[in-house]
């Protein structure tokens, strides 16, 4: 890697939107989005269900479902732009640069083959990967020691014979078996009981530090959020409404109030297995969204401008970025909240 590849962003997000449908039914289900992962984050997206978060996550690979599609913006996987990719460059960068385990991992196993055989065909379609398909089986058997599951028995079951903690942690390894440098994961822990979801968190951990891995991860559980994640953004509707550092969005006093209310909305934020509760009132329908802020008719601080025009994302000198007129004013005339 050369020096200029260091200080190039894994992962550069910029202005996308995805929008589902076309004409006047045409919903955004990611509006005018961009973050950016570095090298050795672990980035989580947060927020409520139907917000945008799976679709985000998606196009980072270029696998949004149809109908959806990239109407603005565009993604870029270490300074090269996905649309620009035929399919043989895609299909390599989603299984040696950027890996995906789908919010239904539990379910994604071919239920009539043993994990073995899937291992063996992945490495049979990604040839030259390694020496041979015995190298790429000791990597894969490496990586099932890694997720903490007994090699010889993985290699032969199938998924019947899987609990729900074992496939997830299966998928995790199989993500991982032609190194590449980012996995992204939709809700890794959502459908665990706790102690698998601590085993999970435990992996992720242990992966990111052995492997030098950057991982992103969506999740609607805030506790996940400060066990796992350096860096986080925040979506609601469709659009970011902050992006920070796990301190600046837990703590700082500069904070957007919607994510004021969903960390009051729990006790202690390091208590498992807590989920962003609801808060009053609902997140509006994409296809009916109100003027202004997406957030302002369940804001007690909105201002009349709140009503009539969309804020952007300011951020502070430390890159904390938050899209709020009343708390972006404050920090213009230099205090917080
Ligand atoms: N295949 C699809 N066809 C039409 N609309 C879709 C499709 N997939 C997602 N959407 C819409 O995009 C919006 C965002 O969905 P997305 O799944 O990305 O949200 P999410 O935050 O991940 O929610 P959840 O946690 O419930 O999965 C939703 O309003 C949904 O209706």
């Amino acid at each position: 890697m050369n020096d200029s590849d260091q200080h190039t962003p894994v992962l550069s997000v910029n202005d996308l939107t995805v929008s589902f449908g076309s004409g006047p039914g045409a919903i955004r289900a990611v509006e005018d989005v961009s973050l950016q992962v570095r090298s050795g984050d672990i980035y989580a997206i947060v927020g409520e269900s139907g917000c945008g978060k799976s679709t985000l996550a998606y196009s980072m690979l270029g696998v949004i479902p149809p109908p959806g599609r990239i109407t603005a913006g565009r993604v870029d996987v270490r300074g090269r732009d996905l649309a620009s990719m035929s399919r043989s460059q895609l299909n390599h960068l989603r299984a040696a640069e950027v890996s995906i385990v789908f919010q239904a991992a539990m379910n994604s196993f071919n239920p009539v083959t043993t994990v073995g055989r899937q291992v063996e065909d992945l490495l049979e379609a990604h040839e030259g990967v390694f020496e041979s398909v015995a190298a790429g089986r000791a990597h894969f058997e490496e990586l099932l020691g890694m997720v903490r599951l007994p090699t010889q028995r993985i290699w032969r079951a199938y998924e019947h014979q899987l609990s729900g903690g074992m496939k997830q942690r299966v998928a995790i390894a199989i993500a991982l078996l032609l190194h590449p440098s980012l996995l992204v994961l939709d809700e890794p822990t959502t459908a665990l009981d706790v102690l698998n979801q601590r085993l999970v968190l435990d992996v992720l951990r242990n992966l990111h530090a052995e492997l030098d891995l950057s991982i992103v991860f969506v999740t609607h559980d805030l506790a996940v959020v400060a066990e796992l994640a350096d860096r986080v953004a925040v979506m609601y509707a469709g659009r970011l409404v902050e992006t920070g550092t796990v301190d600046e969005i837990f703590t700082d006093a500069r904070r957007h109030p919607y994510v004021r209310a969903l960390i009051s909305a729990i006790p202690s934020v390091l208590a498992r297995g807590l989920d962003v509760r609801p808060i009053a009132g609902q997140v509006p329908n994409l296809a009916e969204l109100p003027r202004g802020c997406r957030f302002a008719p369940r804001c007690p601080l909105a201002m009349p401008i709140c009503r009539e025009a969309e804020p952007p994302l300011v951020a502070d000198r430390s890159g904390h970025a938050v899209a709020c007129h009343v708390v972006n004013e404050n920090l213009l005339e230099g205090t917080t909240r």
